[in-house]
């Protein structure tokens, strides 16, 4: 499928008698719906202008109606093509449109009301005779929230930055269901480039938005891992992005946090305490972890949100956080599974860089820097050493785990059958949408997930071929705006694109496809440098991981090495 047409008013007709659900309103049916847009309809009022809760009184449906400030808007065929695009995505996780009205210069989009409160409004504002929420809640909304970003991100093509991540725009149904709202509304609103109207955006936004805006850098999809940091962050903590009431170091989260985020020791200390110690410690380490790797001040240094979403579906559904052996397959990019296994053993390491990283990016004076270096590799050293006795202890789980498995097809074939459960468990979420539905895919999540929690455990093969293939994604702002398409060549569960790897395929034109799909693998970047983390050699030959970047140019060696070995 190609990008979306420019639509033309028929085409745009044409849509609603294909697609009931999406529509154009006339003024006046969004004026008796709200009672004239009284002040006892308006729910609140954000950056784009005010939001407005009606019903229709034929058929008692209930609605969202935002009113666009019209300062700047398109015209109305702009308009009505990316009301459009917008009405086209679809995800339990994000707030539906149901419409727009483009009657002269009025502009108002129309979505499904969710009742209830926002993420913000049960983290601070809970009334005292409800019960603050639990960790696993807490989790589900992160891994919900994640799941609507990943699909923003993933799904639709070209990518759809939210820009506008902040819990405001988390809503939450009885159940702690989320969905967000307020996505790809820039694309309405060209006029942000304003100065009154972008700096009320920013005062909203402060506190949630990745250096690179703040610098007037491109925002890219990378910004949205960054504000979906800080959310995480929010839920683990119980504080908010910026507090003026506490003391003036506390009052920005992510610099409160941040001196913690390299203190392991100290993450207990975060946690809200009206979780009153009700957690693992290993899953608050996880989670921290996975908050620290979104909150890198480097944008390319952060995780894809569809590896934070895989790691949070384990989150989510145990209060012992993710597994120590992660099945590393499911992360796209080998950092985050690495991460996660640190945290889950009692060794608990910075995970966000390798020591030698961080010797390289900061600047130590020469004279005490040998000494230290001398120091830090030791310490290194030591690191190793456990690192490869737990690699080891993992290795004997695997050898027992496959003593009754000496046929190696059926041992392909187990692996394809977990992965299809895997596949199975991410699907199943995504594709349901009421309440009763929605609960018993959850279940079916964890039981598949729980499956495979007990079945996967690291394999020095995958880590290999992972190693070659895994790139960061950043894609270009540029690629994002204007239009988009939901792609239904793509793969619509969450399952990892490197999969292709593992398929066996006697088709021969098949495999060297997968084989080229393989090394070229999925993500790309158009401009930033590669941030890849990968074993290091020594590392491999002798089983255990440890982190480090690779530069282009040695990623490319690597490769080649690897095809060379292939031809072999
Ligand atoms: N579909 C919806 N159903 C119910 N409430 C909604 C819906 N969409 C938005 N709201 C509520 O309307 C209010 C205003 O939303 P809006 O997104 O415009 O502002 P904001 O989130 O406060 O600021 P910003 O525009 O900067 O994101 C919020 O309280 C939000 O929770």
């Amino acid at each position: 499928m190609g990008k979306v047409e420019v639509a033309t008013t028929k085409h745009i007709e044409e849509k609603e008698t294909e697609q009931t659900s999406f529509k154009a309103f006339n003024f006046r049916e969004l004026a008796m719906a709200t009672k004239n847009f009284r002040q006892e309809c308006l729910i609140g009022e954000g950056g784009y202008g005010r939001v407005y809760k009606g019903t229709f009184q034929s058929t008692g449906q209930m609605i969202a109606v935002k009113q666009l400030d019209r300062h700047g808007l398109h015209g109305n065929k702009e308009f009505q093509i990316q009301a459009l695009s917008l009405a086209k995505l679809e995800h339990p996780n994000l707030v539906k449109m149901i419409g727009y009205c483009a009657d002269g210069d009025q502009r108002l989009l129309v979505y499904d009301y969710f009742s209830t409160s926002t993420l913000q409004d049960h983290l601070y504002e809970h009334k005292p005779s409800q019960k603050p929420m639990d960790w696993i809640t807490r989790m589900k909304i992160a891994y919900g929230a994640a799941q609507g970003l990943d699909y923003l991100h993933d799904k639709v093509n070209p990518p759809v930055i939210y820009r506008d991540l902040k819990a405001s725009n988390i809503l939450l149904d009885d159940e702690f269901y989320p969905r967000l709202c307020d996505f790809g509304l820039q694309i309405l609103a060209p006029g942000t480039g304003d100065s009154l109207f972008l700096s009320s955006r920013v005062m909203d936004t402060y506190g949630y938005s990745a250096p690179e805006y703040t610098r007037g850098d491109d925002v890219t999809i990378k910004s949205d891992v960054y504000s979906f940091g800080v959310v995480l962050l929010e839920l683990i903590t119980g504080r908010r992005a910026v507090d003026t009431t506490k003391p003036n170091d506390e009052q920005n989260l992510v610099a409160w946090a941040t001196p913690i985020f390299r203190d392991p020791t100290r993450y207990p200390d975060m946690a809200d305490p009206l979780l009153k110690n009700s957690f693992s410690e290993r899953g608050l380490n996880q989670a921290v972890a996975i908050t620290s790797m979104c909150l890198q001040e480097e944008p390319s240094a952060r995780p894809l949100i569809s590896d934070v979403m895989v790691a949070l579906s384990f989150l989510s559904m145990s209060t012992e956080g993710v597994p120590a052996a992660v099945p590393v397959a499911s992360f796209r990019d080998k950092s985050m599974s690495i991460a996660l296994s640190r945290h889950g053993s009692c060794s608990v390491v910075p995970f966000s860089l390798s020591r030698r990283e961080e010797r390289d990016t900061s600047s130590v004076s020469s004279s005490d820097s040998e000494d230290e270096e001398e120091e830090e590799e030791e310490e290194e050293e030591e690191e190793e050493e456990e690192s490869r006795s737990m690699k080891k202890q993992e290795e004997e789980t695997n050898a027992t785990d496959s003593d009754d498995e000496s046929d190696s097809n059926s041992e392909k074939g187990q692996e394809e059958e977990e992965r299809s459960q895997l596949e199975k468990a991410r699907s199943s979420r995504s594709s349901s949408d009421s309440g009763s539905e929605r609960r018993r895919s959850v279940d079916e999540t964890n039981e598949a997930a729980q499956s495979l929690k007990m079945k996967y455990s690291y394999c020095s093969e995958e880590d290999d071929e992972e190693r070659l293939s895994s790139k960061s994604s950043c894609k270009s702002n540029d690629e994002s705006l204007l239009s988009f398409r939901v792609d239904s060549n793509r793969n619509h569960d969450d399952s990892p694109k490197n999969t292709n790897n593992l398929a066996h395929d006697d088709d021969d034109d098949d495999e060297e496809e997968n084989h080229e799909t393989r090394l070229e693998h999925i993500h790309s970047s158009k401009s930033e440098v590669q941030s890849v983390y990968s074993d290091d050699d020594a590392g491999e030959r002798s089983g255990e991981s440890s982190l480090r970047r690779i530069e282009p140019e040695e990623e490319e060696e690597e490769e080649e090495e690897h095809d060379s070995s292939d031809q072999d």
